[in-house]
């Protein structure tokens, strides 16, 4: 069965660079399956643009947030530290969903 995740239209790019190779998502998104390929759109107009491939979910809580963890969002630690406050505030219990884009059959 094929699912979707939405991303804001601001890191559409990054995401087909393959500059974004994870997402931190609160528990509502944290179903996701290993091997799991989801159909990905634009938050804020529904277009389509890829497909990815779930690695791992991995639960993470907010001050345990590393350089590491900000280099595959593309961002510093403390942008990222800030985009989750504003997307998910006062949450704490985050999943850091790791991914990669699929090419081929499934572009
Ligand atoms: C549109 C929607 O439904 N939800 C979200 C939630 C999160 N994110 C991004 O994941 C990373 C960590 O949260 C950052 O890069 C976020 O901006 C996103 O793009 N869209």
């Amino acid at each position: 069965m094929l699912h979707d995740i939405t991303f804001f239209s601001r890191f559409e790019q990054d995401i087909l660079a393959e500059r974004k190779t994870i997402t931190i998502r609160d528990a509502s998104e944290s179903h996701f399956q290993p091997g799991e390929v989801l159909r990905v759109s634009r938050y804020e107009d529904g277009v389509f643009f890829c497909f990815i491939e779930v690695l791992s979910v991995t639960p993470v809580a907010l001050d345990a947030l590393t350089e590491t963890h900000a280099r595959q969002e593309n961002m510093t630690l403390s942008e990222l530290k800030q985009v989750i406050k504003d997307i998910y505030p006062g949450l704490d219990e985050l999943f850091v969903i790791a991914f990669h884009k699929c090419r081929g059959e499934f572009q």
